[in-house]
């Protein structure tokens, strides 16, 4: 990492944002309810200085979303009446869930044509409430192709039920598998991969997608993987559109996100921009090589925030201790400095010292030759 990176960081965590984030975000916490016990409830965080509406509902129209499509339940490959759907799920059954989060329940569903896909089912008591943010998936999900992010298939939208009907991807979250969850724990060389997939998929949201696209909810949770350890991003409630066409840097708007992976400068000005994302890819890298989850509520005083007890340890020369005791094989020195380097950087506290996510996901395909350089004793 190059000086000034270091010296915002040192700064960052003798007080870091974690602990002090400005009292007025504090005070007006709308959480977006999680169920589920192994992920990071996603929060939804508002000002109350008066410059932004404390509530989602009365939030005006923003530029930056697409506004509702009247063809928008023939979006997709996949057209479903909700009978269908019933059928498919064998009436939502339990045994068919795939799991909860702040939107519904995750049915796994197969259809007649014996294609078998995930169907985001909106919880009723939360419907309205997130009928903004359901849209907002649906809309940014429709424009997007990409084989590191979850593809859209369909959409229904009938009386009081909202379903997403996404490709499914068969081996759970990146999470369950640093929890070893199922089975075996990845490698060094699982992880790298899959930290480039996700790389990848967040620079064609940032770069490459019709509009620029900020996920907002980049977390281990929130990363699918395939049969072939292949990470695809996941979950776009929280999407929202960046203004890069019209010359802006950023986008003026709630502060949205999961707890350890918000970027401390979006919670602070509620300014967004890609680099919010690049932020949290960074919390994710830290995550992916220590196995540590970003908040360790468990664990000493020193040890609970991750990133910052992994910083403390790489300026202690102790970088080798962070490797995740999971991880059985030798783990080089060299490479896995690199990533922790780069995960820093990504988690600067100031955004102009991240690196975009392009250039993110360069270093790592740059670590990764070398990775393969050393495997063949290069
Ligand atoms: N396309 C999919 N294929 C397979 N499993 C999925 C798919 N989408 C979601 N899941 C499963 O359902 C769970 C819940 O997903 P969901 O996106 O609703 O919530 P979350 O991201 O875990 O939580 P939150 O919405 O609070 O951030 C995921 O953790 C995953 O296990």
């Amino acid at each position: 990492m190059d000086a000034p990176g270091l010296v915002y960081l040192c700064c960052s965590y003798i007080c870091p944002c974690f602990q002090s984030r400005s009292k007025d975000t504090e005070d007006a916490v709308l959480v977006k309810e999680s169920n589920s016990v192994k992920s990071s409830p996603s929060t939804e965080l508002s000002s109350v200085s008066g410059k932004i509406p404390a509530s989602p509902l009365r939030v005006p129209p923003s530029p930056g979303r697409f506004s509702m499509s009247p063809k928008l339940d023939r979006i997709g490959s996949v057209h479903l009446t909700m009978r269908q759907v019933a059928r498919a799920t064998q009436n939502f059954s339990p045994s068919l869930k795939l799991g909860e989060g702040g939107f519904g329940t995750v049915y796994k569903a197969q259809l007649q044509d014996g294609q078998t896909v995930a169907i985001k089912r909106a919880s009723r008591e939360n419907s309205d409430a997130l009928r903004s943010e359901f849209r907002s998936e649906i809309e940014l999900l429709a424009k997007i192709e990409h084989r590191n992010l979850v593809k859209l298939l369909g959409y229904v939208d009938k009386g009081i039920e909202r379903l997403i009907i996404t490709e499914y991807v068969p081996n759970g979250t990146l999470r369950e598998h640093l929890d070893g969850v199922h089975g075996s724990c990845l490698d060094f060389s699982q992880r790298l991969e899959i930290s480039i997939d996700i790389a990848h998929g967040l620079t064609y949201l940032h770069s490459y997608a019709e509009k620029q696209i900020i996920h907002r909810d980049v977390k281990s949770s929130n990363i699918l993987l395939t049969d072939r350890m292949r990470a695809k991003v996941a979950d776009f409630g929280f999407a929202r559109v960046g203004d890069n066409e019209s010359g802006k840097t950023h986008v003026l708007t709630k502060v949205k996100g999961t707890v350890g992976y918000l970027d401390p400068e979006y919670m602070r000005t509620f300014k967004l921009t890609p680099k919010s994302d690049v932020y949290s890819f960074g919390v994710l890298l830290v995550e992916i090589l220590t196995g540590r989850r970003p908040v360790e509520s468990r664990r000493s005083p020193e040890e609970k925030v991750t990133i910052r007890w992994a910083f403390g340890k790489f300026n202690n020369g102790e970088a080798m201790h962070l490797v995740d005791p999971q991880m059985k094989e030798a783990v080089d020195k060299k490479i896995f400095k690199k990533m922790l380097n780069l995960s820093f950087e990504c988690a600067a506290p100031t955004r102009a010292d991240r690196p975009d996510m392009k250039s993110v996901g360069e270093r790592l395909w740059a670590i990764r030759m070398k990775y393969l350089q050393l495997g063949r004793g290069e």
